[in-house]
């Protein structure tokens, strides 16, 4: 199993150029479905995840051609099956069956089990598709849904979910009449879907809001579509920075979506300024302990927690870190007190006393967001850290080490 291994103590500096977002890019990709013509998308990142995604479209009988940053889909006869074993390595699976069953009338996709951050249940789809006239069972762990035809519906959603957004919005875009969403989620993630859907002839309004409207149509065409910068990618990047006081410039980064992050940076005794799209971090101190607080959009994200824990773990000052999205996102703490970090945890909230210094070790990766806050760490750390079981980094994040080194840091990929 490959391992990373850190050697820390280097102040980043230098450029990288952020890359497309993985949460914009796998509900993009499974709107190919939704339409006989080819969908055309650039500035898809090479990921695990894309390419877990590509392998099951392919595995439905979707043509795909795939070159370096682009891939375009052609969806004419399909098999609406998700099967578990791409499920099962991948949630975002999910995201099929609306499409599949909004012009198909007919999806069976893998009922995906609970992962490392949570539960993670999918009812809330499978209510809203419901509202919409489809019947879903629940067969030898597939979610089976059929509808002669998805009606529009008034559909509230008591919890933000953002993939259940997607999912929704994806199948009223074909079906008989209004849908309106309510207590959608406002992720960008989720208006970058909405802009493809719009350029495939969908008619959608209010994305970005908790509201959006969408009229169906009785077909989708192809469209060629940018997938948005990763805003998740921009933000780690930064708090590895500020982290181990480095000085560093985001290109083609998403700022308008990372305000909360910016925010927190600052809060840190961070100096950060934008210029275009173009973000430049310069951090000449001892980071100071920064309140977390996750919460939907704008709120701080949840998948920047694990980042920002890492950068409290050194920081001036105790801190109190609170997630409100998933009830179990705090397996990387037990691994950053192996590296010395001084974390205690009550509920869902860790309060952190910072140290000024970590010791590398062995540390061991859980999930995507966890293995990013164990890389920054080992950045951080005297001596050598190896982070074991990076598989999880490579679903989320383009050559992750390859970047970092490029901005100066000691860190090989290892058997
Ligand atoms: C591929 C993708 O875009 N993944 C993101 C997406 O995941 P995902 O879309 O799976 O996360 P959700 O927004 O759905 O989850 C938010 C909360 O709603 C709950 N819930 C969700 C659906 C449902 O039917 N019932 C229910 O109770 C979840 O358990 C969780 O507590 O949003 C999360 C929250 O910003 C991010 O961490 C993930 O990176
Ligand atoms: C939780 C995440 O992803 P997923 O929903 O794909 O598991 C993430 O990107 O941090």
């Amino acid at each position: 199993m490959q391992k990373l291994s850190i050697h820390g103590g280097v102040p980043l500096s230098g450029e990288v150029r952020v890359a497309g977002a993985k949460n914009a890019a796998l509900p993009i990709l499974t709107a190919s479905l939704l339409t006989a013509e080819p969908l055309r998308l650039w500035n898809v990142p090479e990921l695990n995840d894309v390419h877990t995604m590509v392998a099951l479209l392919k595995r439905m009988g979707v043509a795909a051609n795939v070159s370096p940053g682009a891939v375009e889909l052609e969806a004419k006869t399909v098999e609406p099956y998700a099967p578990y074993d791409l499920v099962k390595t991948m949630r975002a699976s999910i995201l099929t069956l609306g499409p599949l069953v909004a012009r198909f009338g007919d999806a069976k996709v893998s009922l995906p089990g609970g992962c490392a951050i949570g539960e993670r249940p999918v009812d809330l789809h499978i209510k809203g598709l419901e509202a919409m006239g489809a019947t879903v069972a629940i067969e030898e762990g597939n979610i089976h849904a059929t509808a002669k035809k998805l009606k529009g519906a008034r559909i509230y959603m008591d919890t933000v979910t953002v993939t259940g957004t997607e999912n929704l919005m994806m199948a009223a875009c074909l079906a008989e009449g209004e849908t309106v969403l309510e207590n959608s989620a406002r992720e960008p993630e989720v208006v970058d879907l909405a802009h493809c859907l719009l350029a495939m002839g969908a008619k959608i309004t209010g994305h970005g809001t908790d509201v959006i409207r969408i009229v169906g149509v009785p077909a989708l065409h192809g469209a060629t579509h940018a997938i948005m910068a990763d805003r998740i990618e921009a933000g780690t990047f930064l708090a590895a920075a500020a982290a181990t006081r480095g000085n560093i410039t985001l290109t083609s980064a998403p700022v308008a979506s990372l305000d909360p992050v910016f925010d927190k940076l600052r809060e840190a005794g961070a100096k950060v300024e934008v210029n275009g799209t173009s973000v430049h971090l310069q951090m000449g101190r001892r980071p100071y302990a920064v309140g977390i607080r996750t919460s939907p959009h704008p709120g701080f994200p949840t998948d920047m927690q694990a980042q920002f824990l890492a950068m409290n773990t050194v920081a001036d000052g105790t801190s109190v870190v609170t997630e409100t999205i998933f009830e179990n996102r705090f397996m990387h703490v037990q691994e950053l007190r192996r590296l010395g970090a001084r974390i205690d945890i009550e509920g869902n909230t860790a309060i952190v006393r910072g140290n000024d210094r970590l010791t590398g070790t062995t540390v061991m990766a859980t999930d995507l967001r966890a293995s990013a806050s164990l890389v920054i760490a080992g950045l951080m750390a005297e001596g050598e850290t190896i982070v074991d079981r990076i598989y999880h980094l490579d679903r989320g994040y383009e050559r992750l080490e390859t970047r970092l080194g490029a901005l100066g840091a000691r860190i090989k990929r290892i058997a």
